[in-house]
């Protein structure tokens, strides 16, 4: 899929910019401060409803405006639309074709952002919610029933946390518990899927980033005893969970790792290994949409030349390339243009919240 047009107003320090992505890679290139990240952040916030660099969208408001506005127009293989978001008088509303829409999940759903930025290495080092996100997002685009099962699975829990501190009888649970079985199971087999179709993906990009560590393995540990079904999982955790408050057991626990032949733990890596790790499962996680969806989504770096060594980023340029998916780079410097091609590549100059096509 391709941005063909991209509008912003009030984003951070960006009071209005308009400008037209290239094909394949836009650079932008600008000072510290300039507003190159405000300009990833608007693209990502279309595919995500929030922004990669916080979860409180209200930040990325402009000090003293009172509104905010992202607009694309999208060319996808389901044809051309027109994406907005915009906050006006404290409202979020969404639009796809000018329309709003009832629910973000809509707008969400037209749009395919991957996008990595200084804070990606979280992916790696960070909560098991990140890497829940990093699955779910993908499931989202690719199983129809995401939204539905995932929603049902959430307020079961809810439902069922709810009892638990309100400490009633443990018989009232069992209905609560068939319900998290019933839908949770079903995010697991997504889940566990989805990982093991991303592995040889991975292990491309692995090769390609950290072929000093040796293969790549994943381990996926769904958030239940392997040896038990969920719905007795969670029946045999009734008691403990009545006392904790909580439920403890659950795909809402489910966790990934991933360990190399020659640094087996997430502690082995330095931490620029970390960050290529995390590159790599993102670039993995972007091929392997292109290969359930037949196009590739659009592919953010921010701040690309500070994350990785001159080689490192050879490579990964290379990479995009010949992917042919559009890409949005942010830099203090031009890259070095070495195998781009003109009418497929786009810089643009960031000034004090100023966009210029160069
Ligand atoms: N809500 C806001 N309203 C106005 N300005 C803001 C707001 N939030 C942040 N800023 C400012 O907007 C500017 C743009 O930040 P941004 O992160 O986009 O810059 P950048 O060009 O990516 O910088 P760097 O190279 O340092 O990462 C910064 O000067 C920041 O202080």
């Amino acid at each position: 899929m391709e941005i063909l047009e991209l509008r912003l107003a009030n984003v951070r320090n960006v009071e209005f910019a308009e400008l037209m992505p290239a094909p394949g890679i836009s650079e932008f290139v600008g000072e510290n401060g300039a507003g190159k990240t405000s300009v990833l952040e608007s693209v990502f916030m279309l595919s995500h409803g929030r922004s990669f660099r916080s979860v409180k969208r209200e930040s990325l408001i402009q000090f003293g405006a009172d509104s905010l506005d992202v607009f694309a127009r999208l060319r996808g293989a389901a044809g051309e639309r027109r994406l907005g978001l915009s906050r006006r008088r404290g409202d979020w509303a969404a639009r796809v074709d000018g329309r709003e829409v009832a629910s973000l999940a809509e707008l969400l759903g037209e749009i395919a952002v991957v996008c990595f930025e200084p804070g990606s290495h979280a992916l790696i080092s960070g909560a098991s919610e990140e890497r829940r996100h990093f699955v779910d997002w993908a499931l989202f685009h690719v199983e129809p029933e995401y939204m539905e099962v995932s929603r049902r699975y959430r307020r079961a829990l809810k439902q069922r946390n709810t009892l638990l501190r309100s400490g009633r009888a443990v018989a009232e649970l069992e209905s609560w518990d068939v319900e998290l079985a019933r839908s949770g199971v079903l995010l697991d087999n997504w889940r566990d899927r989805y990982l093991r179709e991303l592995l040889p993906e991975l292990q491309q990009l692995c090769l390609l980033l950290l072929p000093e560590l040796g293969a790549p393995d994943l381990r996926y540990s769904r958030g239940w005893l392997p040896e038990l079904d969920l719905l007795d999982a969670l029946r045999e955790r009734r008691i403990r969970d009545l006392e904790r408050g909580h439920t403890s057991t659950g795909p809402h626990r489910a966790d990934w790792k991933i360990g190399f032949e020659l640094a087996p733990e997430r502690e082995h890596l330095s931490r620029g290994q970390e960050k290529l790790c995390a590159l790599a499962f993102l670039l993995a996680q972007a091929a392997l949409f292109s290969r359930q969806r037949g196009e590739w989504p659009v592919l953010c770096l921010d701040d690309l030349a500070s994350e990785l060594d001159a080689g490192h980023q050879r490579r990964v340029l290379s990479w995009l390339l010949q992917t042919g998916a559009q890409v949005m780079i942010t830099g203090t410097a031009a890259l070095d243009q070495n195998g781009f091609e003109a009418s497929s590549y786009q810089m643009f100059h960031v000034e004090r919240g100023r966009v210029l096509a160069y």
